[in-house]
């Protein structure tokens, strides 16, 4: 039976998804009416709000859908705070209603399975950030669900190196993680003006952290990828205390001098009894068109740090042009570059990771019976 207009242009107009969130307009109830008049369809299409872009994105999208509908006008309207309240609770699955009650969020509740990956470093600039937003776009290539956690409040990078300019939306208080490349983020950058300097004191920090991973919609992931601050302060004991299953890989440069303060910081993690579990070493060397290499920050240091910590070296990542300027583009040099060297070795660091596993733990509660 031939469906009429109203009927079509609200299929067309629910088969949107909100790629945020990860559901369809019509599974998320946001249809609104659709009439007509002399020959003309007035529909309406609710929205969480945002950034204007997201409004803008929201009208294209809308009126590409139904374009070859014939004369069909497609009105944005917010969602109102009922209406947000509604959809809240729709979102909300058990696992986020527990850990809400609880304050845990929800990688640590029994029985998750998120690996919970913390990137550290002993000092700022050895390519910390970088390595995290590749590694977590080339996983989700891969067909992995994949969070990042930027909780480097002294340099909240990865927004920038993933092309991210604007505020996550909010439903009611539900904060929705923007997505780029298929990975979602959520950094501190979203909520501070990058030129002003802010001061962030322990417990303030804490707070936010713990706002981060229990506020979130995160959804289910495979990994979360938290990018934590250098050194060893109070972040790493935040996430010790949120996140007690994270597993800690160090990033270092070939020097010696960074190797010592890598080193402070892998063992200050041991500390707080979260399992080192790999080196990366970055800027290992620039290579030549022709192969030569040319060890810029000297060698050795990556191989070192990995035998003092009694793990394995994942990777030595090259020197290259094309992951700084992908990383000022905001397009990680995996997506832009995929044949530059290093890309190549970040697919091999990435196969490491996933081939690593999860970290094996004692159960206290599982005891063998003996008769
Ligand atoms: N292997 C590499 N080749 C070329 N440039 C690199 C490489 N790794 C990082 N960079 C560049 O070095 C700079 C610092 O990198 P990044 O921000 O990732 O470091 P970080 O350790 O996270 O520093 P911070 O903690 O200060 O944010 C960036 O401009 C980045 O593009």
């Amino acid at each position: 039976m031939a469906r009429n207009i109203e009927e079509q242009v609200a299929e067309r107009l629910g088969a949107l998804v909100d790629d945020e969130i990860g559901e369809s307009f019509q599974q998320l109830g946001l249809v609104g009416t659709v009439s007509s008049r002399l020959r003309r369809v007035n529909a309406q299409l609710h929205y969480v709000g945002g950034a204007p872009e997201v409004a803008q994105r929201l009208q294209a999208q809308a009126e590409a859908a139904v374009g070859d509908l014939g004369s069909v006008s497609v009105e944005l309207v917010p969602l109102d705070p009922a209406g947000q309240a509604e959809l809240r609770e729709r979102l909300m699955t058990p696992a986020m209603l527990e850990a809400r009650s609880s304050r845990t969020p929800v990688f640590s509740l029994p029985g998750a399975t998120t690996r919970v990956i913390g990137v550290s470093s002993g000092k700022g600039g050895v390519g910390k950030s970088s390595v995290t937003a590749n590694v977590a776009v080339e996983l989700a290539r891969r067909g992995r669900r994949v969070g990042i956690l930027d909780a480097d409040v002294y340099g909240f990078s990865i927004p920038k190196l993933l092309g991210l300019a604007s505020m996550p939306r909010v439903i009611d208080d539900l904060i929705l993680p923007p997505k780029a490349f298929g990975v979602k983020v959520m950094s501190l950058g979203f909520f501070v003006d990058e030129d002003t300097p802010v001061i962030w004191r322990g417990p303030m920090l804490h707070k936010t952290i713990e706002q981060f991973l229990v506020d979130v919609l995160w959804g289910e992931l495979d990994y979360l990828l938290v990018d934590m601050p250098p050194g060893t302060g109070d972040v790493a004991l935040s996430l010790q205390q949120f996140l007690p299953r994270s597993e800690i890989f160090v990033v270092t440069t070939p020097q010696s001098a960074a190797v010592r303060v890598a080193q402070r910081s892998a063992l200050a993690a041991k500390k707080l009894k979260l399992p080192v579990r790999g080196v990366v070493e970055n800027m290992s060397a620039f290579v030549t068109p022709g192969g030569e290499r040319y060890p810029i920050f000297g060698s050795g240091g990556g191989a070192q740090l990995a035998t003092e910590l009694g793990v394995e070296l994942l990777a030595e990542l090259p020197l290259t042009m094309a992951l700084r300027e992908g990383g000022d583009h905001g397009t990680p040099v995996v997506v832009h570059s995929p044949s530059d060297l290093a890309s190549e070795s970040l697919r091999a660091l990435v196969d490491k990771l996933e081939s690593l596993g999860p970290v094996r733990r004692y159960r206290g509660d599982l005891k063998v019976q003996s008769r």
